[in-house]
């Protein structure tokens, strides 16, 4: 059951136009940041918000002058929203039931459901009897009971703590690697990565960059995507071994196939890649890649703390991943005079996006 939609939508100031498509089974992130429309879409494809113009189709089915009921979509938010009354069990066979499966059959599913999702021995439990995690798979097993056409997930994980995220999303990437054609919205890259076949990253109501999960987020050809994918990107003209940068540096790398020399290229690189020193000098042996810079801001970042750089030219913004001890052996604060040092075989070159 592939997705095409065309959607547009005003709310108030907010202009929102995009395209999507997700093939059979596949499953698509919208990846983005507080406001770049994520929730209006999955909106628009579930029938919640009406949009200035749509065109959906689901297996070749027009959806968009259907009432949400109609339209065979699963959707499942970030609370679980169980029926309150009802036992885990009967909140998953509610769907069968109202599909017009009889009282046994929609039980037998209900239970085969709470099983794919490992909450067999919550089935007589209530919503509140239910932690966050279990409350979420049950509502999992209620949204796939439906058989749905298009499961929508809009950020599954957010309202868990900590240590129930990871199981349920091991469990939707068991689940969906059989399931329906599947829309996830989330502001993690983790999600999309554990999750998606295929991200769409959107910006402002529109997709800025889209393609195979991996590939946008490994090699990401906007500063927009390489800052949601946690990477350094610097933007210039490839050239040979590298790229030229528009103030005149060269950053040596290691280019992609489709790299073509005198075309516009970015060359992306992890916070890890890059190595802090002390301003001393010392470092300016190597020829390229290596840059003075201050340090305009730390931030712990898990278990490591991220340095951002200022610099005058291609070490502009770059971020550094480092240990807290080195943190303090180069005695960093805001304001410290450093040189950054990244590796070229660190360094993978691609061809710059030529726009969504
Ligand atoms: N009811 C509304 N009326 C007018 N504008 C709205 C309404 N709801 C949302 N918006 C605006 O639409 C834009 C997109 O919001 P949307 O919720 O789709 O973004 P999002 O990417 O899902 O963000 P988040 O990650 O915060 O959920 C925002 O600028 C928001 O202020």
């Amino acid at each position: 059951m592939s997705l095409a939609a065309r959607i547009d939508v005003v709310r108030g100031s907010f202009e929102l136009s995009v395209d999507l498509d997700v093939p059979t089974g596949t499953v698509l992130a919208l990846l983005g940041p507080n406001g770049s429309g994520k929730s209006t879409v999955l909106g628009c494809l579930a029938g919640l918000i009406a949009p200035r113009s749509a065109e959906i189709t689901v297996a070749g089915r027009s959806l968009a002058d259907l009432a949400p009921h109609r339209r065979g979509i699963g959707l499942l938010s970030q609370d679980a929203l169980l029926f309150p009354h009802l036992s885990a069990v009967d909140n998953v066979a509610f769907s069968p039931r109202s599909t017009g499966a009889g009282r046994r059959a929609a039980r037998d599913l209900a239970h085969f459901w709470l099983a794919e999702v490992d909450a067999v021995e919550l089935a007589d439990r209530r919503p509140g009897q239910l932690s966050g995690g279990q409350a979420q798979r049950v509502a999992i097993a209620r949204a796939l009971a439906a058989q749905p056409d298009l499961l929508l997930l809009d950020e599954p994980f957010a309202a868990l703590d900590v240590d129930a995220a990871p199981a349920i999303r091991g469990l939707l990437r068991r689940v969906l690697k059989t399931g329906p054609t599947t829309v996830l919205v989330t502001h993690d890259p983790l999600d999309a990565l554990a999750l998606a076949d295929h991200v769409a990253v959107m910006n402002d109501g529109r997709v800025v960059e889209r393609g195979p999960t991996r590939d946008v987020l490994s090699a990401p050809r906007t500063a927009f995507t390489a800052r949601i994918a946690g990477l350094n990107l610097i933007a210039g003209t490839a050239v040979d071994g590298g790229l030229r940068t528009p103030s005149g540096d060269v950053v040596s790398g290691i280019p992609a196939s489709d790299v073509v020399q005198g075309e516009p290229a970015v060359a992306v690189f992890p916070p890890n890649a890059v190595a802090v020193y002390p301003h001393d000098g010392e470092h300016r042996g190597s020829p390229r890649n290596t840059a003075d810079a201050v340090v305009a801001a730390l931030e712990p970042h898990g278990p490591v703390i991220r340095v951002r750089a200022e610099a005058g030219g291609w070490a502009h913004g770059l971020t550094a991943d480092l240990t807290p001890a080195a943190v303090a052996e180069l005695a960093l604060e805001p304001g410290s005079a450093v040189t950054l040092s990244v590796k070229a075989a660190t360094v993978s070159v691609h061809p710059a996006a030529t726009g969504p």
